[in-house]
This record gives structure tokens, C-alpha cells and sequence, in this order.
């Protein structure tokens, strides 16, 4: 299949046209043409390396009425994304080459983007005993990530023996950074608000003193950390001092995290209810800022669908989490590129480059350029769109921005050179 995409500005520059043939990208360059190849217009859109997320919830195999593989998929590739790393915390748990391998053949017959397994680092996500590391890095998933994520891998000695395996294997432990005995019956951030509202705290520190402990842990064992969700303002300093010693560690945040705060909490509607907490508003500018210089290499989504049962109860029984994936890249739009803080190079490097760094990922991240692979999207960064839940593909609700003007439409998707979408809708 050939396809002529026509003046699109690449990474925000001057328009030219781009040649997608055979799964690459064959030319870049004026007035491109090619018989019988498929001519999209791309007037005024900006294109930009396919996405890659580090940490989305797709809920296959075990809550396919929340998620499903081809859902998520679904959901995926119309935000702009080529490849998602689908957590490990399904049912049962992925902590097997059996079960990694099963969400990775799933992900190849929904052909929508590269779905990746995240490998369990405990059986059962129970942190007593370390999964077959190995077993999941060998198997046909190829696992490189590996995460307890919705649990913290809380004993100091367990993390640090799974760093030591990890290391060898190449891969990165990623880490929920929540210590468990300070966040006992949590539900939103702690400080005057929670006790106005009557809702138990989930303190800073409790993100804080794991993300510190491991940044050391990673140093003396010589190993690849990676931070989930980062939330605090302390965090960013952490990481900040982390790097400036060579410690390998990278981090992630969530658009919700960017953009909400936790006065949400004020409406009692569980919708606004994550792990970790929204935070203040100098905890977002924080995170806005140590996104823009580097210190967080990543945005992840935590696209945490939830049927309407475990989420639309009182505030203390719902379950945490929210949708992501088809808003990313607008609230990123929103919070870093339109106050300045981020160019188009920025989002590609923070959106597609690091993840796909971050997670060993061959064919995506990569520069729109001759003899690459054809994984890109194109944006119309001049749209507005009112979040409508009911329009979602994802095949759960819980999306926080109902009802809220976003800026940026993206309106095509590319995996290897084939839509996954056109007109902003899925290609069926
Ligand atoms: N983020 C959440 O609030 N929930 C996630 C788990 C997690 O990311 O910790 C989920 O699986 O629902
Ligand atoms: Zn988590
Ligand atoms: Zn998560």
C-alpha cells in the first residue's frame, strides 16, 4: 500500500509531502507523487512521530467488560499512538511468559498498534518472590519493562534483587512509588483540603521517600529505574538530584497530572479519584516545568479504564483511576506547547522518543525521514474539541475532561505505513 500524505509541517516546520511505501516512509520532499497511491491532505496539520505509552491499563485478560485489548487499542491509535505498554495488573496478573505472550498475540490480531507487555515484577503482584523475569524477557513478548503497578514493590531487598535481574535482562523496573504503610485507606492528596472534606490523605512523602530510596538502590546496583506517574513537586527534585549524580533513572507523568488539581476533589465525583492523587497547583507547575527540562522524560497516560459499577459509587468505595489515551496529546497541547514551555520537537521527543527508548522499543520514536518506519500522526493543532464520553472508543466512561474545550484534533494515525485512523475516526 502506498500512500502520498500532501504538506504536512513535520515537527511544526515548513509543509512538504511525504511518500509512505512498503511500512516506510520511502520520501520526504516537494510535490511528491506515486501511481495509484492513496493522497491525504494534510494542509495545516503537524506531524509527528507515532506515540508511545509506557503505562496503559487495557484490563485483557480478565475485566474485558472495562477493556479490551482491541478497545484500548482502538482508543490508542485515535490519540495519536503506535505503540502502548499495556500494565501487568489484568487477571490473571502477567507475570508469565504464558500470559505476556497471550496479551501480545492479541495486540498483533487487533493490528491497531504495537500492544507491548509489561512483565510482572512479583508473582501475583503479592511482592513476596520475584516473577520469571527471564522466561517473559525471552518469551515471543519480549518483555524489557517490568512493573507491580497498582502496587508498590515496597521491601527494599525484593527491589533490589529485581533491579539486579533487570539489569542483566536490559530491562527497567518501573515503579509505583507508594509507600503502603503511609497511604493506608487513602483517597485523595493529604493536606487542608482532605481534612475539610473529611477524606484520608495520601501524603507527598509517601511517593517521595520510595522514589528516593530507590534512585539510591538503582545507583549502587548499577541499574535502569524508572518512576510511574510522578506527582509532587519534591519528586521532580529528587529526580533532578538523581540525574545530576549519573544515577540511570527516568520518570513519567500523566496528562492528569498536568492539568488537574486536587480541588476536583470538592465535587466528591469519583471520576477525579487516581492513584497517585491530583495534587496542588504548585505541584502541577513542578511537573509542567520538570517536563519542559527534561528532568520527567516522559508522558505516560496511566489509561486506567473502570466499569461503571467500580466507579460510579461514594467517593471511598469507587475505584481509583481514569481514562487517558485519547486526550493525551491535547492536554499536552494545552498545559506545555500553547504556554511555550514545549516546542513540537519537545512533544515528539517526550511522547514517542524517550518512551520508546525508555522501553527498547525498535521502529518507534524514530525521525520522520527516508528508510524509516511509517508510524506517525497527523494533528490539526488549530482544532477545539469538547470531550463527549459517550464518543470515547474505549469501552469505559471515566474520563475526567467531560465536557471540557481541548485544543488539538489529531486526524490521522499511520502503524507501518496503514491507517489505524483517517478524518479523526478508526479505520474499520
Ligand atoms: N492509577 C490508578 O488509579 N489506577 C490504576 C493502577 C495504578 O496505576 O496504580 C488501575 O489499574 O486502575
Ligand atoms: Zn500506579
Ligand atoms: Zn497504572
Amino acid at each position: 500500500m502506498t500512500t502520498i500524505v500532501k504538506g504536512a509541517r513535520v515537527l511544526g516546520g515548513d509543509p512538504a509531502d511525504l511518500l509512505l511505501e512498503d511500512g516506510r516512509i520511502a520520501a520526504v520532499g516537494e510535490r511528491l507523487s506515486a501511481t495509484g497511491a492513496t493522497v491525504v491532505d494534510a494542509d495545516g496539520l503537524v506531524a509527528l512521530p507515532g506515540l508511545v505509552d509506557l503505562h496503559t491499563h487495557l484490563r485483557e485478560p480478565g475485566r474485558e467488560d472495562a477493556e479490551t485489548v482491541e478497545t484500548g487499542s482502538r482508543a490508542a491509535a485515535l490519540g495519536g499512538y503506535t505503540a502502548v505498554h499495556a500494565m501487568a495488573n489484568t487477571d490473571p496478573v502477567a507475570d508469565t511468559a504464558g500470559v505476556v505472550e497471550q496479551v501480545w498475540r492479541l495486540g498483533q490480531q487487533a493490528g491497531l498498534v504495537d500492544v507491548v507487555p509489561v512483565g510482572a515484577v512479583t508473582v501475583g503482584l503479592r511482592g513476596e518472590r520475584l516473577a520469571e523475569l527471564g522466561a517473559m524477557a525471552d518469551s515471543a513478548a519480549r518483555v524489557r519493562v517490568f512493573s507491580d503497578d497498582g502496587h508498590c514493590v515496597a521491601d527494599p531487598a525484593l527491589m533490589r534483587r529485581a533491579l539486579e535481574y533487570v539489569k542483566a535482562l536490559d530491562g527497567v523496573v518501573a515503579q509505583h512509588a507508594e509507600e503502603p504503610r503511609l497511604t493506608v485507606g487513602a483517597q485523595m492528596n493529604e493536606g487542608d483540603r482532605s481534612a475539610r472534606l473529611g477524606l484520608t490523605g495520601w501524603p507527598a512523602a509517601a511517593e517521595e521517600a520510595v522514589i528516593a530510596r530507590d534512585v539510591l538502590l538503582a545507583q549502587h546496583v548499577g541499574a535502569r529505574l524508572h518512576v510511574c506517574h510522578v506527582s509532587t513537586a519534591g519528586s521532580v527534585e529528587i529526580l533532578r538530584w538523581a540525574k545530576s549524580r549519573g544515577v540511570q533513572v527516568t520518570a513519567e507523568v500523566t496528562p492528569h497530572h498536568l492539568l488537574l488539581t486536587e480541588a476536583c476533589a470538592e465535587s466528591y465525583d469519583p471520576v477525579f479519584k487516581v492513584n497517585p492523587p491530583l495534587r496542588t497547583d504548585e505541584d502541577v507547575h513542578a511537573l509542567r516545568a520538570g517536563l519542559a527540562d527534561g528532568t520527567i522524560d516522559a508522558v505516560a497516560t496511566d489509561h486506567a479504564p473502570h466499569a461503571v459499577e467500580d466507579k460510579e459509587s461514594e467517593w471511598a468505595s469507587a475505584r481509583p483511576g481514569m481514562l487517558g489515551l485519547e486526550q493525551a496529546l491535547s492536554v499536552v497541547l494545552q498545559t506545555l506547547v500553547e504556554p511555550g514551555l514545549l516546542d513540537w520537537a519537545g512533544v515528539a521527543d517526550r511522547m514517542s522518543v524517550r518512551p520508546a527508548a525508555i522501553g527498547r522499543l525498535d521502529g518507534h520514536g524514530r525521525p520522520i525521514a527516508p528508510g524509516e518506519p511509517a508510524n506517525l500522526l497527523l494533528l490539526d493543532p488549530a482544532a477545539r474539541v469538547t470531550v463527549d464520553p459517550a464518543a470515547l472508543a474505549s469501552r469505559s466512561r471515566n474520563t475526567p475532561y467531560a465536557g471540557r474545550e481541548l485544543p488539538g484534533r489529531v486526524v490521522a494515525t499511520f502503524l507501518r505505513g496503514e491507517a489505524t485512523v483517517l478524518d479523526g475516526k478508526a479505520v474499520e
